[in-house]
C-alpha cells in the first residue's frame, strides 16, 4: 500500500483500489486467468449474439458476467492444483500461489465460491441447461484437464482443451434453452482451434513444461511431430469454421472471411512445419514462426467471432 493511502486510512477514509503490482487485490484478480479471459467472453458474447430468440439485456449481461467469472473460477481451481508445476516454470513461477503471497487453502475456496455463485446466477438468470454446461465446463478444465490428463499424456490438449470451446455454447444455450447442431459447430471451431494454438507456444516454452514433467507433445514427441499436429489440426479447421456458411446460418461474408481465415491460419502453421532445425532438433531462428503462429491463432479467432456477429447483426 502506498504511503498517500496508509494515511488516508489512519485518518478514517476508505481504502482505495489498489491494483499496482504485487499488491493483494492484484493477485485476487491474478487467480483468474484475466488475460485469456478477453476471448472467452468475447465468444460467449458471440454466442450470446447470434442465437436465435430474446434475452433480456440485463440478462444478457448477467449470462456474459457468469461465463466470465466461471472461467475464473476455473483457472484459480488449476493455479490451486498446479501449484507444486507453477513453481518450477519460469512463465508461471511468480503466480499468487507459488510466490507465496495467496494461501493455496484460500484460493481453492475461492474457486470453488465464485464457481458455484456463478452456476447458481446463471441458472436463475437464463435457464438450468445454460447453468449445466457452465457447470459441465468447470468440471470439464478443473478435473478432466487439470486434475487428470494435463500430465498423463500429450493428448491433454486435445481432449481437456475442450473446456475452452464452451462459451459460445453457453452464450447460445442461455437465450434458446437447448442445444441445436449451430452452437455445437461454433464448440467445434474452438475444439479444433485449441491444438495449434497452444503447440504454437509450447514449441518455445517446452523446455518449462519438460522441466516440471508435464508430458506436452513437444516434450513427448518432439518438435517435429509437433510440427506436423498443428498442420494437421488447421487443414481440419479449414472447412469446418465455413459449415456455418454451408448451413444456412450466415451469408457468403462470413462463410467467404471464414475460408481465407483458415488459409491464412494454414499459411502459419506450414511455415512452423518449414523452419529451419539443426541436426538436434532446436530451431535456429528462436522459433519465429511457431510465435507468429501463436499469435495469429488469437487474432483468428477474435476476427471470426467478430465477423461471425456482424453477419448475423447486418444480413438476418
Ligand atoms: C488447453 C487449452 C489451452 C491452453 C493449454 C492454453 C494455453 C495458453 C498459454 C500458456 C498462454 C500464454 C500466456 C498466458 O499464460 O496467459 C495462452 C494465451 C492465450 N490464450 Fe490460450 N490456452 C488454451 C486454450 C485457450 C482458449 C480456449 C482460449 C479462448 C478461446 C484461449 C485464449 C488465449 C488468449 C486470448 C491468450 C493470450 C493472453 C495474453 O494476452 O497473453 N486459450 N494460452
Ligand atoms: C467457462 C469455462 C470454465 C471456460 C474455460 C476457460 C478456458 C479458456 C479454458 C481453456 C483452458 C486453458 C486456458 C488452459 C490453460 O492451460 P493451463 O491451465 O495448463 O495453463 P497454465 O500453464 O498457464 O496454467
Amino acid at each position: 500500500m502506498s504511503d498517500m493511502a496508509i494515511i488516508d486510512q489512519a485518518r478514517g477514509a476508505p481504502a482505495p483500489l489498489d491494483l499496482s503490482p504485487g499488491s493483494e487485490v492484484r493477485d485476487w484478480f491474478t487467480l483468474l486467468k484475466p488475460r485469456v479471459l478477453s476471448l472467452v467472453v468475447y465468444s460467449g458474447v458471440a454466442g450470446l449474439l447470434v442465437a436465435p430468440g430474446h434475452l433480456h439485456p440485463v440478462l444478457a449481461v448477467t449470462a456474459i458476467l457468469c461465463i466470465a467469472l466461471a472461467a475464473g473460477a476455473a483457472g484459480a481451481i488449476n493455479m490451486w492444483y498446479d501449484r507444486d508445476i507453477d513453481a518450477v516454470m519460469r512463465r508461471t513461477a511468480n503466480r499468487p500461489i507459488p510466490a507465496g503471497r495467496i494461501e493455496p487453502g484460500s484460493a481453492l475456496a475461492y474457486g470453488v465460491a465464485l464457481s458455484l455463485f456463478s452456476v447458481v446466477v446463471m441458472g436463475l438468470a437464463t435457464n438450468w441447461l445454460a447453468a449445466g454446461v457452465l457447470t459441465g465446463s468447470i468440471l470439464f478444465y478443473t478435473v478432466i484437464y487439470t486434475a487428470w490428463l494435463k500430465r498423463r499424456t500429450p493428448q491433454n490438449i486435445v481432449i481437456g482443451g475442450a473446456a475452452g470451446a464452451f462459451p459460445p455454447l453457453i452464450g447460445w444455450v442461455a437465450v434458446t434453452g437447448s442445444i441445436t447442431l449451430e452452437p455445437l459447430i461454433l464448440f467445434a471451431i474452438i475444439f479444433f482451434w485449441t491444438p495449434p494454438h497452444f503447440w504454437s507456444l509450447s514449441l518455445w516454452a517446452h523446455a518449462d513444461y519438460a522441466r516440471a514433467g508435464v508430458p506436452m507433445l513437444p516434450v513427448v514427441a518432439g518438435p517435429r511431430e509437433t510440427r506436423r499436429q498443428i498442420v494437421l489440426y488447421t487443414v481440419l479447421l479449414l472447412p469446418l469454421a465455413p459449415l456455418p456458411w454451408f448451413l444456412g446460418m450466415t451469408s457468403a461474408v462470413y462463410g467467404v472471411t471464414a475460408l481465407a481465415l483458415g488459409l491464412w491460419f494454414l499459411k502459419h502453421a506450414v511455415a512452423v512445419l518449414r523452419d529451419a532445425q539443426d541436426e538436434k532438433g532446436a530451431t535456429l531462428n528462436n522459433d519465429a514462426a511457431a510465435r507468429a503462429c501463436f499469435k495469429y491463432s488469437i487474432s483468428y479467432l477474435f476476427v471470426l467471432f467478430g465477423v461471425l456477429v456482424l453477419d448475423h447483426l447486418v444480413f438476418s
